[in-house]
C-alpha cells in the first residue's frame, strides 16, 4: 500500500473547516431570512438537484459527439468514446419571491430555447411566472417567482439618509420582483393617475421621503384637496417644503408665478453660474437644487369655469393662466432643473390640459375604471397591451400597483409600489426640515457670491 502523503491530514482539516464555514454561513443566512426567502432557499436546492435531469427533459442540453481530451487519451484501442451530453452550468440566488438562475448558453441552446421552455420550467419549479432575459454574451438570467410580486403588498421604511444619486427614483418592483427605477435627469414632468384609494398618495409619500434627505432637492406643493397646509395628506410633509398652497386659486396662481419667475431667472443665469446650458450636465447641487413642484388633484387648478358673472370669469381667467404657467414650467423647466409632478384621478384633457400632459415623459397610472382614462394616462398604445392595462387593477389586491410605459422599451410595466406610512413620512419630513430652502433665495446667494444680479428678481409674495 502506498504511503499517505504527510500533508494529507492538514489538507483534510482545511477542507473540513471550509465546508464547516460554508455550512455555518448557509445556516445563519437561512435562520436570519424571512419566511418567503427560506421557502425560496429550499426551492433553490431543489432546482439545483433537479437541474441536469430537467435540462435534458426541457431540451436545454446538447450532445457533443467529439470526445473530450481525457476521453481521447484514456479510450481503449478500437473503441469510440460515447458522445457527451452538455448541460448548461447554473448559478442560483434565492429571494423572498423565488429564485434567480443565471445560466450559460450552449451551441443551439440560446436565449430563444430558454424562452420557449419558460412555461415548462415554471411548472417544474412550481413558479407562477418564469421570465428569461439576456445576461451578457453567452448568458441568460431566468427569474422564477413563486408568489406574484404584484399582489404581495410591500412596505418601505425610509432610512432618512440622502440618496447617492438624486436622479434615481425607485418606484417598486415589477411582476418578476425586479427593481423598477426611472431616471429623473432631463425629465420636466411626471403624471400620476388612478382612482381614489389606489395608492397615489403613498407613492408620493415615498417620493418625498426618499428625496427629502437630499439637500439638492427642494419641493413645493399645490394640493387641490385641502384649504390649508395643516389639513390632508401633506400636513406633515409641508415641513420639508419651501412653499405650499391649498385649493385657493389665487394662492396657486401666485405659487406657479413664483416658480415661473425662478425658471426665467435660472434660464437667464445658468450659463454664467453653472457654465453649462443644461443643469443635468453637472447635476443638482445644494446651491442649484432640483426644484420639484407637486400638483395634487391637479384638475382643481386647471378646470374650466363657465358662466358670465364676474367671479366666474375671474376664476376662469385664473385657471387659464395657471395652465399657461404650468405649461411654461413643463416645456422650459427641464434644462434648469425644474420638475412638475401632476397627480389627478383621471388625466383626461379636462383634468390636465393635453398641452401639459402630453409633454410629460413619465406617466404612471394606478387602477383606472375605463379604457379612456387608461389611454389618457398612458397613451394610445395601452390599447395594444390589454394585459397591462390599469383597468385590470381594480381588484383590492392591486392597491399600490401602477402601470408605466418603460423608457426606451416597447410595452408597459406593472409595478408594485411599496406602502409608506404617514407616520414614517412625518418622521422624515420633521428630521429633514432644516434642509428646506427656497431655490430663489439660493439663486440670489449664488449670484451674490458671483458678483452678479439676475435680470429680474422682484419677489412674488406667497403664503406657505
Ligand atoms: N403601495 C401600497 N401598498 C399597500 N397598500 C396601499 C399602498 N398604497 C396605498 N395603500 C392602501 O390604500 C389606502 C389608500 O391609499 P392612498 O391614500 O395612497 O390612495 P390615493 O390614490 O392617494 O387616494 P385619493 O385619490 O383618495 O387620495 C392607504 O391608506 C393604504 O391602506
Amino acid at each position: 500500500m502506498e504511503a499517505v502523503p504527510e500533508y494529507a491530514p492538514d489538507a483534510l482539516l482545511v477542507v473540513v473547516v471550509l465546508v464547516g464555514v460554508w455550512l455555518l454561513v448557509t445556516v445563519v443566512r437561512y435562520v436570519r431570512a424571512d419566511r418567503g426567502t427560506r421557502v425560496s432557499m429550499r426551492q433553490a436546492v431543489r432546482v439545483r438537484w433537479g437541474w441536469v435531469r430537467l435540462a435534458r427533459m426541457a431540451g436545454l442540453t446538447v450532445t457533443d459527439k467529439t470526445p473530450g481530451l481525457l476521453a481521447q487519451i484514456t479510450a481503449q484501442k478500437g473503441s469510440t468514446p460515447p458522445p457527451r451530453v452538455l448541460t448548461p452550468r447554473i448559478k442560483l440566488k434565492a429571494d423572498r419571491f423565488g429564485v434567480i438562475v443565471r445560466a450559460r448558453t450552449l451551441p443551439q441552446v440560446g436565449l430563444e430555447e430558454y424562452q420557449k421552455s419558460a412555461r415548462f420550467l415554471a411548472d417544474a419549479w412550481r413558479c407562477t411566472r418564469v421570465s428569461v432575459l439576456p445576461d451578457g454574451p453567452g448568458r441568460v438570467v431566468i427569474r422564477g417567482v413563486r408568489s406574484d410580486p404584484l399582489t404581495t403588498p410591500t412596505e418601505h421604511r425610509p432610512t432618512g439618509r440622502p440618496l447617492a444619486d438624486v436622479t434615481r427614483w425607485e418606484l417598486g418592483v415589477d411582476e418578476y420582483a425586479a427593481q423598477v427605477c426611472v431616471s429623473l435627469a432631463n425629465v420636466p414632468g411626471v403624471t400620476v393617475a388612478g382612482t381614489p384609494g389606489a395608492g397615489k398618495t403613498s407613492a408620493v409619500n415615498k417620493f418625498v421621503c426618499d428625496f427629502a434627505p437630499s439637500v439638492a432637492v427642494q419641493i413645493a406643493t399645490a394640493d387641490g384637496k385641502v384649504s390649508q397646509a395643516s389639513e390632508g395628506d401633506y400636513a406633515d410633509l409641508v415641513k420639508r417644503m419651501f412653499a405650499f398652497c391649498g385649493d385657493d386659486l389665487d394662492e396657486a396662481n401666485a405659487l406657479f408665478k413664483r416658480l415661473v419667475e425662478l425658471r426665467k431667472r435660472r434660464s437667464s443665469t445658468i450659463r454664467d453660474v453653472l457654465g453649462v446650458k443644461n443643469m443635468w450636465h453637472v447635476g443638482p447641487s445644494p446651491q442649484w437644487p432640483l426644484a420639484v413642484l407637486i400638483i395634487d388633484e391637479a384638475h382643481t387648478f386647471f378646470r374650466e369655469y363657465k358662466g358670465s358673472d364676474a367671479e366666474t370669469k375671474r376664476l376662469a381667467a385664473l385657471t387659464a393662466e395657471n395652465a399657461r404657467l404650468v405649461e411654461d414650467l413643463v416645456k422650459k423647466g427641464r434644462s434648469v432643473g425644474i420638475l412638475v409632478i401632476l397627480i389627478s384621478q383621471k388625466t383626461t384633457g379636462d383634468a390636465i390640459p393635453t398641452f401639459i400632459r402630453d409633454v410629460c415623459p413619465i406617466g404612471l397610472s394606478f387602477a383606472q375604471k375605463t379604457v379612456e382614462a387608461a389611454v389618457a394616462a398612458l397613451g394610445d398604445d395601452i390599447r395594444n397591451w390589454p394585459d397591462a392595462s390599469p383597468v385590470t387593477l381594480q381588484d383590492p389586491a392591486y392597491v399600490g400597483v401602477a402601470v408605466m410605459a418603460m423608457q426606451g422599451r416597447p410595452g408597459y410595466t406593472r409595478i408594485r409600489t411599496p406602502y409608506v406610512s404617514e407616520a414614517d413620512a412625518a418622521r422624515i419630513a420633521e428630521a429633514t426640515s432644516h434642509l428646506t430652502a427656497d431655490p430663489a433665495f439660493l439663486l440670489d446667494a449664488l449670484l451674490d457670491t458671483a458678483g452678479r444680479t439676475a435680470p429680474d428678481d422682484t419677489p412674488v409674495p406667497l403664503t406657505k
